[in-house]
């Protein structure tokens, strides 16, 4: 979508970079020539991402370049270890894409005390932690970065089967417009994408599995009758990473295919044929005649 070297001279951490839709964000960041450096708790995950990333790139004119680093993102000495060597790499840092996470599906009554940590400590603390580090960082340096929080859909309707990820998300989204509305008098902007489905295997792997695979189409219930293209969600992450989005702050942008109108209350009427809408129609218009007393 943007054009060639859209995002030159731009230095991006993504966290959660080595897999998933953090891997095909970086992907299309690097291309429109920003420098990348992507980091996650598996080290030689992170490494091959960089290997074959980097290797793309050699075979583009303008092409951005990549680094890897380990972090978990719950520990803030490893976040600043990750800024660190990418300062001493690439020389400032200008934008922080939040994208790692854990999630699972299960019933709220079958979690831990830990199983809930767990999940929210990821999210929640992992993502004001890096947006604490950085912000810091580009106030006492003047930087007018862009933060960008992958967010979901429920985030702002609520689900249950993943209540910790809707607690986490939710707040990571609040804390996106709330941060906005403080940091806007640096020239920081935060923003958040809403993703319906898009095919990942860490996703997948914990939110679709057997045998609810089997049971159900996600498909089913998105008006566009499709899951998501990781393009389609890197296209909105580039612009909303760049300059082009420059008046666009505390804004989140759902990308689901339609998924979240489901919810309309009769948005569900598909399944009724055009036989069935003519009986319907001459149901209601008798119905009409009555009630002005025509029957
Ligand atoms: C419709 C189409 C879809 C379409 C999809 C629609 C969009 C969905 C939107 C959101 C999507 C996402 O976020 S997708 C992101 C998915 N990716 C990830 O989750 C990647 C990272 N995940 C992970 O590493 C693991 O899954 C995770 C458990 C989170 C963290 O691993 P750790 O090694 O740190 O932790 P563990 O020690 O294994 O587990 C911590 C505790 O959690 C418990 N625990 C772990 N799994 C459990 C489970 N299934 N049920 C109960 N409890 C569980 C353990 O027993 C532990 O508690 P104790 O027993 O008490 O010790
Ligand atoms: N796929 C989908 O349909 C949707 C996804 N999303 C969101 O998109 C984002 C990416 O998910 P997706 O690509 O599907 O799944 P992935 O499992 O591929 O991505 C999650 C990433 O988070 C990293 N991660 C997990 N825990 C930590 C940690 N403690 N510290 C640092 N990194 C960590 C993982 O790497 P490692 O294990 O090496 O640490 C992994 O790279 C998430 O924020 C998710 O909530 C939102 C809506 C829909």
């Amino acid at each position: 979508m943007l054009r060639d070297g859209a995002l030159n001279g731009k230095t991006i951490i993504v966290t959660g970079g080595g897999t998933g839709l953090g891997k095909s964000i970086s992907r299309y960041l690097i291309q429109l020539g920003a420098n990348v450096t992507i980091c996650s708790r598996r080290q030689a995950v992170i490494d091959e991402t960089a290997r074959e990333l980097t290797e793309e790139a050699s075979q583009l004119t303008g092409a951005g370049q990549v680094l890897a680093v380990a972090c978990d993102v719950r520990n803030p000495e490893q976040i600043e270890n990750v800024m660190a060597e990418t300062i001493a790499r690439f020389g400032q840092i200008d934008g922080l894409l939040n994208n790692s996470a854990g999630n699972f599906i299960s019933p709220t009554e079958r979690l831990s005390y830990k199983a809930f940590d767990t999940i929210v400590d990821i999210v929640l603390r992992g993502t004001y932690y890096f947006t604490l580090a950085v912000g810091k960082y580009w106030i006492d340096n003047n930087i007018k970065g862009t933060v960008l929080n992958i967010s979901t859909t429920y985030a702002t309707t609520g689900s249950g089967y993943v209540v910790p990820s809707a607690v986490a998300k939710g707040g990571a989204l609040i804390m996106t417009k709330s941060l906005a509305a403080e940091w806007g008098k640096y020239g920081i902007r935060l923003n958040a994408i809403a993703p319906g489905p898009f095919p990942t295997k860490g996703a997948w792997d914990r939110l679709f599995p057997e045998p609810l695979a089997s049971m159900m189409d996600p498909t089913s219930r998105i008006p566009l009758k499709r899951v998501g293209e990781h393009g389609e969600l890197a296209n909105l992450a580039a612009f909303l990473l760049s300059d082009y989005s420059g008046y666009i702050t505390g804004e989140s942008i759902t990308i689901d295919g339609g998924e979240v109108l489901a919810a309309g209350e009769f948005s569900h009427l598909e399944k009724v044929t055009n036989d069935q809408w003519d009986m319907i129609e001459q149901t209601i218009k008798q119905a009409n005649k009555a009630s002005k007393g025509q029957a």
